[in-house]
């Protein structure tokens, strides 16, 4: 008897229900079926964690996989079989028998200033002292203390299109928010950015504007497919980030800001060979008052080597006092929690 001849396999992309989510997975849906056209992809959007608890600030909650924890579950039960997440909001550690299988190509991962309708502002050396500058990071307001001691800082949450009607509305509080590019570019509200801000004056989030592709480790054929949308470049740069991440303990609520270039890119006929990666990270006291910054740069052969320079250079923050600095946040996060949990 012959066996009968198994249905091709089709494979589910999963994300947050968020436009900017669903947006990012539809990317990433389109690129896996220009470079695979005889398999078939479909989608399928959750509400997680992150999207629910949209009232307690952000680092309050900190540690915890709010924006991936559902998805993984149903990864795991195989319901769904990849998960397109902003790479941002991927936890360092992943759970067991789950692995990054794609690094998409990154948009300019720096923050923007999106200044409120009709005021005459451009930049923030520009807003009056005491405007309030929006934005549920406690990165952007640390270094952002530092450089602009006038300004305060209110938390914001809610996705983007949220964020952008509480900044205009005519009673709101906010002045101004900042913003990742990468996500008002995707929603096609790149027109709505004042001004890039870039390193040195804002050192952007680990991984921001980077799409990855979590998968199931046993699946093989998941695998394969997602190493047509890798893009070596980002790959080897946000592993560094991530490497350095991890070691200082953080998750994607602590204070710690990188830039990351790879230049002198040498190509074999399997694709990049080496690059000269060159990262700084930084990590900055909640009062904007404490700032540890270094450098390094070497030569990578591969992630390995990648994942070595984002660790060394956390070693040398650490050195310098970076951990101080997050024991410090921890300990207030820790102290704010009792304070709430009677409410
Ligand atoms: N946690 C929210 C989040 N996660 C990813 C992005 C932007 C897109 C990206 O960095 O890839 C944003 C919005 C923001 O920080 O402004």
């Amino acid at each position: 008897m012959t066996p009968a001849k198994s249905e091709p396999r089709s494979f589910v992309l999963a994300s947050r229900a968020s436009q900017l989510a669903q947006i990012q997975t539809y990317l990433v849906h389109d690129a896996l079926q220009a470079a695979f056209p005889s398999t078939s992809f479909g989608t399928s959007f959750m509400t997680t964690e992150g999207d629910k608890n949209q009232s307690q600030a952000l680092y309050l909650l900190g540690g915890k996989a709010l924006w991936t924890k559902e998805l993984e579950v149903a990864l795991k039960e195989k319901s769904v079989d990849m998960l397109v997440h902003s790479l941002k909001d991927v936890p360092t550690v992943l759970p067991d028998g789950c692995e990054i299988g794609a690094i998409l190509k990154r948009e300019d991962p720096v923050d923007s200033l999106v200044v409120k309708e009709g005021l005459p502002y451009k930049y923030l050396e520009e807003l009056p002292d005491g405007s309030v500058v929006g934005t549920s990071s406690v990165r952007r307001v640390s270094q952002l203390r530092r450089l602009f001691p006038k300004l305060r800082f209110l938390d914001v949450r809610g996705n983007l299109n949220t964020r952008l009607a509480k900044l205009d509305a005519p009673d709101g509080p906010f002045t101004a928010l900042i913003l990742a590019k990468a996500g008002l570019v995707r929603l096609g509200k790149g027109d709505h950015i004042t001004d890039d801000l870039g390193a040195p004056v804002l050192y952007h989030a680990v991984s921001q504007g980077a799409l990855a592709v979590e998968i199931r480790s046993d699946d093989v054929e998941a695998r394969e497919l997602c190493k047509a949308l890798t893009h070596p470049e980002t790959w080897l740069k946000c592993l560094a980030e991530r490497a350095l991440l991890r070691r200082l303990e953080g998750g994607c609520s602590v204070p710690v800001g990188v830039d990351t270039k790879l230049t002198d890119v040498e190509r074999g006929a399997d694709g990049l060979q080496s690059g000269l990666l060159q990262i700084t990270g930084c990590v900055t006291a909640l009062d904007g008052l404490l700032h540890v910054q270094d450098t390094l740069t070497e030569r990578v052969h591969n992630a390995d080597e990648a994942v070595k320079l984002g660790v060394k250079l956390a070693i040398t923050l650490i050195e310098q006092g970076a951990g101080s600095i997050l024991e410090e946040i921890n300990a207030d996060r820790a102290q704010r929690a009792i304070e709430t949990s009677g409410k």
